[in-house]
């Protein structure tokens, strides 16, 4: 990104029809910034070559060439400039392929003034201090494999840019801590960021939720109400579990994204939005999409850039830091000396193969920490050889069945434990398998203190 002074920012703006030329150089000249005009694409990289822009608009489609020729002129020069791109109305592969080349944003014709400002002046905070601030602790991975480094520095790039990210990955293997960072590192980071589990909420609320709700809508809509999209508004949207929307919200969603506005439930009038979309699944949307579970337009327009969140086991080395790290927070949260891990559980986290990832490792040390005498987790403290086996509870604690309450508790929680194993701890997944809502579920996991 190029380099801020206090200098007036200069913006430019690559179009051949001087109309749209002078309509995009008024409003950003009334927003106090500079500008410079090109044309077309050869002039635009004569002016890029020439140093001091930046942020630059361009046209797709020009005279001698497209825009997709001038973000890639700036990518093989390694010009710190943001670029963005303004497609025509219904060509929206083209906005996807620029994203994909490495521009930042898109703006689809006609081009609303609003949008247009909103994106420039994300552009131009890009750079200021204020969005690069990351909360300590919470935000941050830890851990220095190669596969979690890869992971970081593709984070690191998406924050600079708004393309809409797909997040891959195993359950808990931190995929909604990746979307909290990117978020947190963009610029972006003082509005809000909005996190919605697409498994948890029943179908026939899903339109409201998403979009809100006008007074009046149904019967019950006593007050004009927000969705997530409005809630998101200048910030970010992570749809978690994406594969489980059904098909008919897929539509909407669709619509919500390309045209970059969204109608309440019952309401006539378009809200314009913009919100910058993370998903993520633990399920293989490609996969979907060939059952026929997932609509390939929407696959296509989510999966832009995708990032992949290793495991745990292909980031072994980092076992003994992350698990450093998880018993220094536990023990702040309950006011305890942190203990320290014998040489023997250590090594045997290091050999375990964490089907359940870095939350698996987080609720093996929260038991542990339960289990130990305060200053040393030893080997037996991890459990970790019931979870291996098939032998679950021994068979005496079932057979008492008295009293009733202690049995059922028994009961319900090694049925739920079986189900989190089953799922690779997807909470989700596991509420099908159990018949039960994720509500439910969620409920009768925290009554348990199952965490
Ligand atoms: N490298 C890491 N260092 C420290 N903590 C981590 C790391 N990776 C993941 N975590 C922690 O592991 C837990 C699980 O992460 P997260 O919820 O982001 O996983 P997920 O992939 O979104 O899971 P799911 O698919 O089940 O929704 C969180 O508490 C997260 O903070």
């Amino acid at each position: 990104m190029s380099k801020r002074t206090s200098k007036v920012p200069c913006i430019l703006v690559v179009d051949d029809e001087p109309d749209l030329r002078e309509l995009v150089e008024l409003t950003l000249l009334k927003m106090g910034l500079d500008v410079k005009m090109a044309s077309g694409v050869e002039e635009a990289k004569v002016v890029l070559d020439a140093g001091g822009v930046d942020l630059c608009l361009t046209d797709m489609r020009m005279g001698d060439g497209s825009g997709l020729d001038v973000v890639r002129h700036i990518q093989t020069q390694g010009f710190d400039v943001p670029i963005a791109v303004i497609t025509a109305y219904g060509s929206l592969d083209n906005a996807v392929e620029a994203l994909k080349a490495g521009a930042f944003d898109y703006l689809a014709k006609p081009v609303s003034l609003d949008q247009l400002r909103t994106l420039v002046r994300s552009a131009l905070v890009l750079d200021t201090p204020a969005a690069k601030v990351v909360e300590p602790g919470d935000r941050t991975f830890i851990g220095e494999s190669p596969a979690l480094q890869q992971a970081l520095q593709l984070i690191d790039r998406l924050a600079r840019n708004q393309a809409p990210v797909y997040l891959t990955g195993e359950s808990g293997s931190g995929k909604e801590r990746a979307a909290r960072l990117i978020h947190a590192q963009s610029s972006r980071a003082s509005q809000p960021f909005v996190a919605v589990n697409c498994g948890a909420i029943p179908e026939n609320l899903m339109e409201s939720e998403f979009f809100g709700t006008r007074k009046g809508a149904f019967t019950g809509a006593d007050a004009e109400r927000d969705g997530f999209f409005q809630a998101a508004n200048g910030g970010t949207l992570f749809l978690d579990e994406v594969a489980d929307l059904p098909l008919a919200m897929q539509v909407k969603l669709l619509r919500a994204i390309q045209e970059k506005s969204v109608r309440k439930l019952g309401d006539t009038k378009e809200i314009p939005t913009d919100v910058r979309i993370i998903c993520a699944t633990h399920q293989n949307l490609a996969k979907c999409v060939e059952e026929g579970r997932f609509r390939q337009d929407l696959y296509y327009r989510l999966n832009v850039i995708e990032l992949k969140m290793p495991a745990l086991r292909e980031m072994r080395e980092d076992i003994p830091v992350i698990a450093k790290g998880v018993l220094a927070r536990l023990a702040v949260r309950n006011g305890m000396d942190e203990p320290k891990l014998a040489p023997d559980a250590l090594q045997a986290l290091s050999a375990y193969d964490f089907p359940g990832n870095v939350r698996e490792l987080e609720n093996v040390l929260e038991r542990a920490l339960a289990l130990c005498d305060g200053r040393q987790i030893r080997v037996a403290d991890l459990q970790l050889s019931l979870r291996d086996g098939d032998e679950a509870l021994p068979a005496a604690a079932i057979g008492d069945k008295y009293p009733l309450q202690d049995y059922l508790d028994r009961t319900e929680r090694e049925a739920i434990l079986e189900a989190l194993d089953k799922t690779r701890f997807n909470r989700t997944q596991a509420a099908k398998i159990l018949g039960v809502t994720f509500r439910s579920l969620r409920y009768r996991m925290e009554r348990l203190g199952i965490n």
